[in-house]
């Protein structure tokens, strides 16, 4: 799913108003009666009280009408509308007059008004700001803002939290609504799903409002969601007359004294994700470790009794997959620079290889293209440096990928995958998943995918989605604090199966079945 940015809904909103030949306040007519519907399907008519906190542009306009809709069906409410500026939009304005036809007068709230109450079980509708928001706002606005805040009621947000900016990092947080559930115009906002952003928004659903289908067809986006119907179109099916060596050969360097689970982990992944052939290369002490505990899987080992001396690999896989548990010793890091001297296989790096490339970024040159990096946030900000907020780190990882024609998978909670100036986000996985080891069995699965031939880009984006929904199986047993990384693997067969799995259908009456 495309994440379109608020300059493109705008184009949109242009167009499909030229093409339709409709008024613009035609459309706030529709986002209004989805978001009616939307309440009127949940509540059924609940007499819970309603508080309508309104602007003055169109996203105050979508919540005016939302407040007619609802008076006209019986419900509960109280319209209040936040004067932060003179500028009333015109469709604000039409919605108004629509409301005091109907005899409800709204409170016009100023700097010195005092806050209304509003009870724990009441609900709060938030459309103070929508996607119009360009500055900071005033100081009394925040205040009215963290009033909502504070209430504990159940806040519903039209299109966007008010206070977050759509296509950058926030100026001041207490200035942001925390929503319960978000209304999205459309399209989800690229910051519902990043790190500093995304905890104000607990859940969210698009709203279809029928903005120009073919705009958004043929509109490019900077980010793209990734779901089950992003994936699907990458599988690569099983051929029946494939073999062992179809499948590809993982080669997965790692490890060191006291960290050869790692390699365990990485391996037995790359194993389950469908590589026809897994070899580890480990020091000498993982050597007992990993055939006694992966039979199916072949181990080469370095000279050296406990790390990483000397990378000298005397087959030829189909991809390699490096640094799970290394360390940094000098002696490996000699070896690992050697090593990518000499290299042109497709790589897959992750852990200690990524903190000896930050230490030593003159290897980076030696990357063959499309190699895949997977940091967590902190060996992120060895390779690229401090970031100001989540837009600055974004915009510094596709300048860093596009320079070193490389893809970086940045972890996270939405782990998101960039090559060159795209980013696709992902949307599976779970909190149970910050665990030890679990990036660990992604290099593993990534490691995997590209040797059954999956392109790069395809393998970090099906391997991070797999890895995800492996994890989401996986919580359904075992909660989030039991889940291990040695469940993740366990449920990549799962992840897999889940694929293609059918929605559940609704039940047929009976009398409506063929005989
Ligand atoms: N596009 C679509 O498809 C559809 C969109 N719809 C809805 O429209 C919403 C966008 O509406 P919008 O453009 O009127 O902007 P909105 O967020 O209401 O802000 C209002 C104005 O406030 C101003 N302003 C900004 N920051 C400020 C600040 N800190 N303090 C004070 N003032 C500030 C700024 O004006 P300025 O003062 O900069 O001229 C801005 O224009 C969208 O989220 C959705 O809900 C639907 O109706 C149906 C179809
Ligand atoms: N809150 C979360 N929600 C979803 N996924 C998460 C969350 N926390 C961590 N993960 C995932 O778990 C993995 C953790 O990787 P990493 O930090 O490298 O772990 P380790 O070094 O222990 O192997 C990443 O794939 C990350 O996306
Ligand atoms: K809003």
């Amino acid at each position: 799913m495309k994440l379109y940015s608020a300059k493109q809904i705008y184009k949109a909103d242009q167009i499909s108003i030229k093409k339709e030949e409709i008024g613009s306040n035609e459309l706030m007519e529709r986002a209004a009666l989805q978001l009616f519907n939307w309440m009127h399907l949940r509540m059924q008519g609940a007499p819970v009280k309603i508080h309508l906190f309104c602007g003055i542009g169109n996203n105050g306009g979508d919540g005016i009408a939302l407040a007619r809709h609802l008076v006209d069906h019986g419900y509960n409410v109280e319209v209040y509308v936040i004067n932060y500026s003179e500028k009333r939009s015109k469709d604000f304005l039409i919605n108004l007059d629509r409301l005091k036809d109907r005899k409800v007068w709204p409170h016009f709230m100023n700097s010195d008004d005092e806050l209304p109450e509003i009870g724990r079980e009441d609900i709060i509708v938030d459309g103070i700001f929508g996607i119009g928001l360009n500055r900071s706002p005033d100081a009394w606005v925040v205040k009215v803002i963290q009033h909502l805040n504070n209430s504990q009621a159940f806040i519903l947000s039209i299109d966007i939290p008010s206070g977050l900016f759509t296509d950058q990092g926030p100026e001041d947080f207490e200035a942001i609504v925390k929503s319960n559930f978000v209304l999205s115009f459309q399209t989800p906002k690229l910051v519902f799903f990043l790190p500093e952003t995304g905890k104000y928004i607990e859940q969210w659903e698009v709203l279809d409002i029928g903005l120009d289908p073919e705009y958004l067809r043929v509109t490019e986006t900077d980010y793209e969601l990734i779901g089950k119907n992003e994936v699907l179109t990458m599988y690569k099916p099983r051929e029946k007359y494939g073999h062992k060596g179809t499948y590809g050969h993982s080669l997965i360097i790692g490890g060191s004294y006291g960290k050869m689970g790692s390699v365990c982990l990485s391996s037995k992944a790359a194993l389950y994700s469908g590589s026809g052939l897994v070899t580890s290369y480990v020091p000498k002490i993982g050597y007992n470790i990993l055939q006694s505990s992966l039979p199916e899987i072949m181990v080469l080992t370095d000279a050296d009794e406990n790390e990483l001396t000397d990378i000298n690999i005397e087959i030829e896989p189909t991809v390699i997959g490096v640094g799970v548990g290394i360390g940094t010793s000098e002696a490996t890091v000699k070896a690992l620079s050697s090593f990518l001297k000499t290299n042109k296989l497709p790589l897959v790096l992750d852990a200690d290889a990524l903190n000896i490339l930050s230490l030593n970024k003159e290897l980076l040159k030696n990357l063959p293209e499309d190699s895949i990096l997977t940091p967590h946030p902190k060996e992120l900000e060895r390779l690229i440096g401090k970031w100001e907020d989540d837009f600055d780190k974004l915009a510094k990882v596709k300048k860093f990928s596009k320079k070193h024609k490389c893809i970086v998978v940045i972890k996270g909670a939405h782990t998101i995958i960039v090559q060159n100036g795209k980013g696709y986000v992902n949307t599976t996985g779970n909190p149970g998943m910050a665990t030890a080891g679990s990036g660990d069995v992604l290099t593993g699965v990534i490691t995997g995918l590209r040797a059954q031939g999956y392109p790069a880009l395809d393998a970090a984006i099906f391997g991070v989605y797999l890895h995800g929904r492996a994890g989401d199986i996986a919580v359904e047993s075992t909660g989030f604090q039991s889940l291990t990384a040695s469940h993740l693997i366990d449920n990549i067969a799962g992840a897999y199966l889940d694929l293609f799995k059918m929605p559940e259908q609704p039940v047929v009456e009976e009398e409506n079945q063929p005989s």
